[in-house]
C-alpha cells in the first residue's frame, strides 16, 4: 500500500464522518476483493433458512490500537526480533474459538519502523505471527495516541472533564483529526485484508470507535463487532465531548457493540437516546433499539482471564522458589497486595492513605501486615501520570518512616517490569488483595489473585502444603471498576472515602478462615466459568447470529420494510 504522507494524513477533515445511510436500497457497492461477490444482488441470494455459507475459510480479523506482540532488536544483526505477547487478551481470546478459524491481527507495534525496514517486517509479521501492523507516521501516532486517546479520551471516558482551560486539557480539534486519520488507517488495513463473504472482524476499545464508520464506508456488508474495554460514561460526562455525535455513530456502524457492565450500556443507550434522539424497548432479556436502517445488538459481557495460562505460570519451578522466598522473607506477616498501572484512575494514592490510617488506628497491626503495591509502568505520560506517581512515593515514605523499623517496612513500592511468575507468587501468598480504582473498565487483578490463591496441585506441593487444604482468598475492590458487580464475595468500598477502606482491609485481614473460604470458593466458581474463551466465544456467537439477521435476505427484507433494530443480550453475570 503507498505510504501517505502524515500531512495528508492529519487534514482529513473529521466532517468525513458523516453518518453513513443504511437502507439497504440506498448499499453503495461492496469494494471489490478478487474472489468475493462485490454486490449486494448476489449476496442475499440464499433462501430464507439457510446461513451464509462460503467455500473459503472462515476467519476472524481482530483489530486493536497494539498487535499482541514484544518487538525488539537485535544487539548483534540489529534486524527486528518479534515475540508474542502472552499477557495480551487479543491473543488469549483465540481459545474461544476452534482451532479451525484463522485469527488475523491488525494494529500497530509498540515500536517505531523505520519506512526502509516496513515492508520487510510486514512480510515477516504476517508469515511468522498472522499480524498486519499498521504503519502510523511518527507525528500522527503521538497526536492520536498520546494526545487524543491518553489525554482527551481516556480522562473522559474515566470521568474527569477538562475543567481547568489552562491546564492544557481542552477538547483539541487537530487530535481529533489525528485520531479520525489513525482510524481510517486501521480501517485501510482490514480492507486490505478482509474477504467480507466470510470474515467476522472484531474491533476493539476506545482508541478505535470511529473505525467502524469508515469500515462500513467501504464495505457495507462487513460483519463487524466491537468491545469497549474501558468504561462508557454516564452521558451527562459524555455529552460534553464535541465529537459525541461522531463517535457514537462510529460506534453505531458495527452489528453488535459489547460492554463489560449492564451501566456502560445503559449510559451508551441513554447517549444514543439523548444526542441523537435513537428509540429502544426492551423485549425477552433483550434492547432493541431502530438506527437508521441498521440492526445493531449490544452485549453485555464482562472479560475473564485465562485460566490455564495462569495456572501453567503457576507450575513454573521459578514461582514455588518465588513464593517460598516471599514467605520467608514476610516471616508470618500479613501480605497485602496491590497490582496496577501508574496510572491517575487507579486510586494508589488513596489506598495508601488507608493503609497510614489502619496503622494509625490499630496499633496491634503494626510489624504484622505489609502492604506489597506492584506498580507496572505508566502508559501515558502527561503531567498527572508524574504528579501521581510522585505523590505514592512520598506517601509510602511518610508510612514507613512512621510505622517502620530496622526490620520492618509496612509499605513495600515494586515499581519495575515484574516476571509474571513473580506476580503470581505474590497473588499466591498474598492474604488479601485491594483494587482501589476510582474508575476502570473492568480490571483483572481480582480475578487473577483468585486463581493464583486456588493454587495448583504441583505448587502445592512445591511449596510443602496439603493439597486438599481449603482454600482462602479475600478482596476489597473499588465499586466504579467493572470486575465489581460479578465479585459478590469482595468487601466493595467507595475508594475515596479512606474510613471506609481502611475499615474494610481490616475486616478482611482479621475476617475467619471458614468465611474467607466460603467467598473465595464462590469465587473461584466464577472466575474459572467465565475465562476469556468463554467471552470471545459468547461475543463471536452473537456475533455471527447479529450478522445472520443483519445479511440474510430474509432480513434484508425486513430491514427495506421496518428498519432495523438495536438488540441488548446480558451474559456473564
Ligand atoms: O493504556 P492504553 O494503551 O490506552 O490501553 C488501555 C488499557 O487497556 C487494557 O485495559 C483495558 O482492558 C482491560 C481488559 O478488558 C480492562 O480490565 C481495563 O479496565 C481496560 O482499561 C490494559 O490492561 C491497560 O493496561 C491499558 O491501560
Amino acid at each position: 500500500m503507498p505510504s501517505r504522507s502524515c500531512a495528508n494524513l492529519l487534514d482529513l477533515a473529521a466532517g468525513d464522518l458523516l453518518d453513513i445511510p443504511h437502507t439497504p436500497g440506498a448499499l453503495p457497492r461492496v469494494m471489490t476483493v478478487p474472489g468475493v461477490i462485490s454486490d449486494l444482488d448476489g449476496y442475499g441470494s440464499n433462501d430464507e433458512d439457510s446461513e451464509v455459507s462460503s467455500s473459503l475459510r472462515e476467519r476472524k480479523i481482530i483489530v486493536a490500537n497494539m498487535l499482541p506482540l514484544h518487538a525488539k532488536r537485535d544487539t548483534e544483526n540489529a534486524k527486528w526480533c518479534f515475540s508474542l505477547d502472552e499477557d495480551s487478551i487479543l491473543l488469549q481470546l483465540k481459545d474461544g474459538f476452534s482451532s479451525e478459524i484463522e485469527v488475523i491481527y491488525v494494529g500497530s507495534l509498540k515500536v517505531e519502523v523505520d519506512a526502509s525496514e516496513q515492508e520487510e517486517v510486514a512480510e515477516k509479521l504476517l508469515t511468522d505471527f498472522n499480524c498486519v501492523p499498521t504503519f502510523l507516521p511518527h507525528e500522527l501516532q503521538k497526536r492520536f495516541y498520546l494526545g487524543f486517546c491518553k489525554q482527551q479520551l481516556w480522562p473522559l471516558f474515566h470521568y474527569m472533564l477538562p475543567v481547568c482551560p489552562d491546564h492544557g486539557d481542552r477538547f483539541d480539534r487537530l487530535l481529533w483529526r489525528a485520531y479520525v486519520s489513525a482510524n481510517k488507517i486501521f480501517a485501510d488495513k482490514v480492507m486490505e485484508i478482509i474477504n467480507p463473504e466470510d470474515d467476522y472482524v472484531w474491533v476493539h476499545d476506545y482508541h478505535l470507535m470511529v473505525l467502524p464508520t469508515f469500515l462500513r464506508k467501504q464495505c457495507n456488508r462487513v460483519k463487524l463487532g466491537f468491545f469497549l474495554h474501558s468504561p462508557f460514561p454516564s452521558s451527562e460526562i459524555y455529552r460534553t465531548l464535541p465529537v459525541r455525535n461522531e463517535i457514537l455513530r462510529g460506534l453505531l456502524n458495527s452489528d453488535l457493540i459489547g460492554f463489560h457492565t449492564f451501566d456502560y450500556a445503559r449510559h451508551f443507550l441513554s447517549c444514543c437516546s439523548r444526542m441523537l434522539g435513537l428509540d429502544y424497548e426492551s423485549k425477552r432479556g433483550h434492547i432493541g433499539v431502530d438506527y437508521s436502517g441498521r440492526t445493531i445488538f449490544i452485549k453485555i459481557l464482562p472479560v475473564g482471564v485465562h485460566m490455564g495460562q495462569l495456572e501453567s505460570v503457576l507450575n513454573l519451578s521459578a514461582t514455588s522458589a518465588k513464593v517460598k522466598e516471599i514467605q520467608e522473607a514476610f516471616n508470618g506477616r500479613k501480605l497485602i497486595l496491590g497490582v496496577d498501572d501508574m496510572d491517575i484512575f487507579k486510586g494508589i494514592s488513596l489506598k495508601l492513605l488507608a493503609v497510614e490510617q489502619l496503622l494509625q488506628q490499630h496499633q496491634d497491626l503494626q510489624e504484622k501486615i505489609v502492604l506489597v503495591q506492584i506498580v507496572n509502568p505508566a502508559r501515558g505520560f502527561g503531567k498527572d501520570v508524574q504528579e501521581a506517581k510522585n505523590e505514592t512515593y512520598s506517601i509510602a515514605q511518610r508510612i514507613n518512616d512512621v510505622y517502620g523499623s530496622q526490620n520492618y517496612q509496612p509499605v513495600i513500592l515494586i515499581d519495575r517490569p515484574v516476571p509474571r511468575f513473580e506476580k503470581s507468587a505474590y497473588y499466591a501468598v498474598a492474604e488479601c488483595c485491594i483494587v482501589n480504582a476510582v474508575r476502570d473498565g473492568m480490571n483483572l487483578v481480582p480475578y487473577k489473585y483468585i486463581v493464583c490463591r486456588q493454587g495448583t496441585p504441583k505448587l502445592d506441593v512445591a511449596v510443602g502444603r496439603k493439597t486438599d487444604s481449603p482454600k482462602t482468598s479475600m478482596l476489597v475492590v473499588s465499586e466504579f471498576i467493572g470486575c465489581s458487580p460479578s465479585l459478590s464475595g469482595a468487601i466493595r468500598v467507595n475508594p475515596w472515602d479512606i474510613d471506609a477502606v481502611a475499615d474494610a482491609l481490616n475486616l478482611a485481614i482479621t475476617m475467619c478462615d471458614s468465611e474467607k473460604q466460603l467467598r473465595h470458593e464462590k469465587h473461584y466458581r466464577y472466575v474459572s466459568s467465565h475465562d476469556v474463551a468463554y467471552w470471545a466465544r459468547s461475543f463471536m456467537q452473537d456475533l455471527e447470529r447479529a450478522c445472520q439477521d443483519h445479511y440474510s435476505k430474509r432480513c434484508w427484507g425486513i430491514g427495506l420494510g421496518l428498519g432495523f433494530r438495536v438488540f441488548f443480550s446480558f451474559s456473564g453475570l
